[in-house]
């Protein structure tokens, strides 16, 4: 198969000098529908089996390989088998967490988080949550999942005015994603994060790759880059429960599987690895 052809100009463009340049370019992935096939259970999802060895084979190919996820940094590595493949680095918790091979750095929360912690369960009971709705603390944040609910779109309707005005009390956001709100620190987002790793490894081109509403923040950074003479291509996960991102991304893949299929060409129209140089884990 060839590699799909970007349906803008400036994603084209950045599509031909990302393979004219490998060894100057970003590779950066989102994780949950982007990597990994969403599932019922948060704590159940792994990267698809062709994203990971797809990784592992480009990126001795390209400059630097990121990972860009609102999951925990070591979460993100853990579930997507990412300790074994040399060249990546991961930015967990939306950039507040740093994971390049070894320890994760992070820092410590706000205040608001271990207050919305307490506060969150007896309100997820006074609003009437329906049965599914689900906590996930990440220690820098709480995710309200409804995935599980019997009307999952209306049970995230139900909570959502009282956990913007929990957020907003204690100082932290409201971070809307697939049939989950996020309550974390503000000030990050994944195009803040993913602009400095663009600098500090001079890239001169940049894809990135998200399936959520929190990836546009990525889509904005890429088109800024543009401006700044960084070539770029933003390519969504396509899934029917978001379509902000095919509206926007200059290709549209089908899910990870689809985005595993893209890595795939992307790999055949690149030239070898060195010798030996495929797969490596960096040290832990
Ligand atoms: O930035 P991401 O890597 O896309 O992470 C965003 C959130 O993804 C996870 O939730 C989503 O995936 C779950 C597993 O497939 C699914 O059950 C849930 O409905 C989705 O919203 C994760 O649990 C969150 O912590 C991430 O922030």
């Amino acid at each position: 198969m060839a590699l799909p052809r970007p349906r803008t100009r400036a994603g084209a463009d950045g599509l031909d000098r990302l393979t004219a340049a490998p060894g100057t370019a970003l590779l950066a992935f989102d994780f949950d529908g982007t990597l990994a096939p969403i599932v019922a259970d948060p704590s159940d999802a792994r990267a698809h089996p062709g994203a990971v060895s797809e990784l592992a084979r480009l990126s001795p190919r390209v400059g630097r390989v990121a990972v860009v996820t609102g999951r925990p940094a070591r979460t993100a590595v853990d579930y997507g088998g990412l300790a074994g493949i040399g060249g990546v680095t991961v930015l967990g918790q939306y950039g507040r967490e740093r994971w390049d091979g070894g320890a994760v750095t992070t820092p410590a929360p706000p205040p608001g988080v271990e207050r919305v912690r307490r506060e969150l369960p007896g309100l997820l009971e006074r609003v009437g949550a329906p049965e599914g709705t689900s906590v996930e603390d990440k220690g820098q944040a709480l995710a309200v999942h409804t995935r599980n609910a019997a009307g999952p779109q209306a049970a995230l309707a139900l909570v959502r005015p009282s956990l913007e005005e929990l957020a907003q009390r204690h100082g932290l956001v409201v971070e809307p994603g697939r049939l989950v709100l996020e309550l974390r620190p503000p000030g990050m987002d994944k195009g803040a994060a993913l602009q400095p790793l663009v600098r500090e490894w001079g890239a001169t081109s940049v894809l990135y790759a998200g399936d959520d509403l929190a990836d546009l923040a990525a889509f904005d950074a890429v088109e800024h880059l543009r401006g700044q003479g960084v070539a770029g291509v933003t390519v969504c996960s396509a899934s029917e429960e978001v379509a902000a991102l095919a509206e926007r991304a200059d290709l549209v893949v089908g899910g990870p599987a689809g985005v595993a299929g893209l890595l795939a060409e992307l790999r055949a129209a690149l030239p070898e690895a060195p010798s030996g140089g495929e797969g490596g884990g960096d040290q832990e």
